[in-house]
C-alpha cells in the first residue's frame, strides 16, 4: 500500500500580502521521486524551507514521516537530508576529512566516523578522490560530496534544490543516475526541485507543476497528458509519397477524430491508437507511405500547455510567465 512520507495540507506562506505560496495540498509517498517543477520565484524554495520547519507557514501544515515540521523541527531534520543549490566544503580540507567533520556534527561516535565517511565517498563514486582536497574538486564532485553530507545521517528523505545547476550534460546525465540508483538501493524518498523539464522527466516519478505560488497539475507524464488532451491523446503523423494529397474529408478513418493535413503529413488524432488500421487505410487506397511516427507528449508541451491555461485564467502572472519560457523552453 501506498504510504505518504511528506504531507502538506493548505500549505500557505504570504510576506506580507504577497502569496509565495497558496494553499498547496500534495502528498508524496515512500520511494517515490517527486520533482517540484516550476520557474523562478515559483514558491520552491519557500516550500522547501517549511517542509524543513526553517520557516513557519502563515496557515495549513507540512508533515514528514508524520511529524509537523513547524512544531517539532529537530525531529523532521533527522529524517531529512537536505542539498541547498549551494554546498560549500573546506578546501583545504580533504572529501574523507570533510565528510568526517559533517558526520562529527550530526553526532556519528568517533570509532565510527570515518568508516562510515569512507563507505559514503563510495556510495557517490568518489573513492578515487577520498584523499583530494575538495579545493580541486570539479562541481560535479561537489555535487557528489554534498550528496554524501546528507546521507551520511542516513535520512528517510532527501531533498534536492537544483541539484544539476551547473554540471555539464554528462555530470547532470550522471548525477541523475546516481540519484535514481540510490533510490532504488535505499527505497530512499527524494524530492527534488527544478526548472530543467528534460532532466526531471528522466529520473522523477511524478511531477508537481508549481507556478505563482500555485500547483497548478501532479501526476506521472501520462496522467498530465491524459488530463491535458483528453480529445485526442493519441496522435500519430504519416507521411505519403504523392503528387496529390487526399482530400480531408474524403478520408474514411476509423476512429479518427481529427485530421489535419501539413505539406505531405497528414496527422490523426483519436481517442486510442489506431496506427495499424491508419496505415492499412492508405496502403489499401494505392498510397506509398514513407513513414509512420507517433507524436508522444512530454514534460515541455506539458509544462508550456499547463502554463499557458493558467496565463489565460490569471493575466497577472503573464509576465513571469513569459521570462519562464523565454529562457528554459528549449533545455
Ligand atoms: N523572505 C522573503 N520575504 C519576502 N518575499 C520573499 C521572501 N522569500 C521569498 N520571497 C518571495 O516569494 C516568492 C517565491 O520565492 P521562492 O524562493 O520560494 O521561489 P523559487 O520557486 O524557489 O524560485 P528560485 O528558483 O528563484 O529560488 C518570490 O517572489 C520571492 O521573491
Amino acid at each position: 500500500m501506498e504510504q505518504p512520507i511528506i504531507e502538506m495540507n493548505g500549505l500557505t506562506k504570504h510576506y506580507g500580502s504577497f502569496k509565495a505560496v497558496d494553499n498547496l495540498h500534495l502528498s508524496i509517498n515512500k520511494g517515490e521521486i517527486f520533482g517540484l517543477l516550476g520557474p523562478n520565484g515559483a514558491g520552491k524554495s519557500t516550500t522547501i524551507l517549511m517542509l524543513l520547519g526553517l520557516t513557519i507557514p502563515t496557515a495549513g501544515e507540512a508533515r514528514i514521516c508524520g511529524i509537523n515540521a513547524s512544531r517539532n523541527p529537530i525531529p523532521v531534520k533527522r529524517k531529512v537530508g537536505y542539498m541547498p543549490d549551494n554546498v560549500g566544503f573546506y578546501n583545504e580540507l580533504t572529501a574523507l576529512e570533510n565528510l568526517i567533520y559533517i558526520g562529527r556534527l550530526n553526532g556519528i561516535p568517533e570509532k565510527e566516523v570515518k568508516n562510515i565517511a569512507r563507505e559514503m565517498l563510495v556510495e557517490v563514486g568518489l573513492e578515487t578522490a577520498i584523499n583530494k582536497k575538495t579545493g580541486t574538486f570539479s562541481r560535479g564532485m561537489k555535487q557528489r560530496l554534498g550528496l554524501a553530507d546528507v546521507l551520511i545521517k542516513q535520512p528517510e528523505v532527501i531533498i534536492l534544490d537544483e541539484p544539476t545547476l551547473g554540471l555539464d550534460p554528462a555530470g547532470v546525465k550522471d548525477f541523475l543516475e546516481l540519484i535514481r540508483q540510490l533510490n532504488q538501493r535505499q527505497n530512499l524518498t527524494v524530492l527534488l526541485s527544478s526548472h530543467h523539464l528534460h532532466q526531471v522527466q528522466q529520473v522523477c516519478n511524478r511531477v508537481g507543476i508549481f507556478v505563482a505560488g500555485h500547483l497548478l497539475a501532479e501526476g506521472n507524464i501520462e496522467t498530465l497528458t491524459g488530463n491535458l488532451f483528453k480529445t485526442a491523446p493519441y496522435v500519430v503523423q504519416v507521411t505519403l509519397k504523392t503528387a496529390i494529397m487526399p482530400d480531408v474529408q474524403a478520408l474514411q478513418l476509423p476512429g479518427a477524430e481529427k485530421i489535419t493535413i501539413n505539406g505531405d503529413v497528414i496527422e490523426i488524432s483519436g481517442q486510442e491508437d489506431i496506427t495499424p488500421d491508419i496505415v492499412r487505410y492508405f496502403v489499401h487506397k494505392g498510397f506509398d507511405v514513407t513513414s509512420v511516427q507517433k507524436k508522444t507528449y512530454g514534460l515541455d508541451e506539458i509544462y508550456q500547455q499547463y502554463f499557458e491555461n493558467n496565463l489565460k485564467e490569471n493575466a497577472p502572472n503573464e509576465k513571469s510567465g513569459r521570462s519562464f519560457f523565454g529562457r528554459f523552453k528549449k533545455h
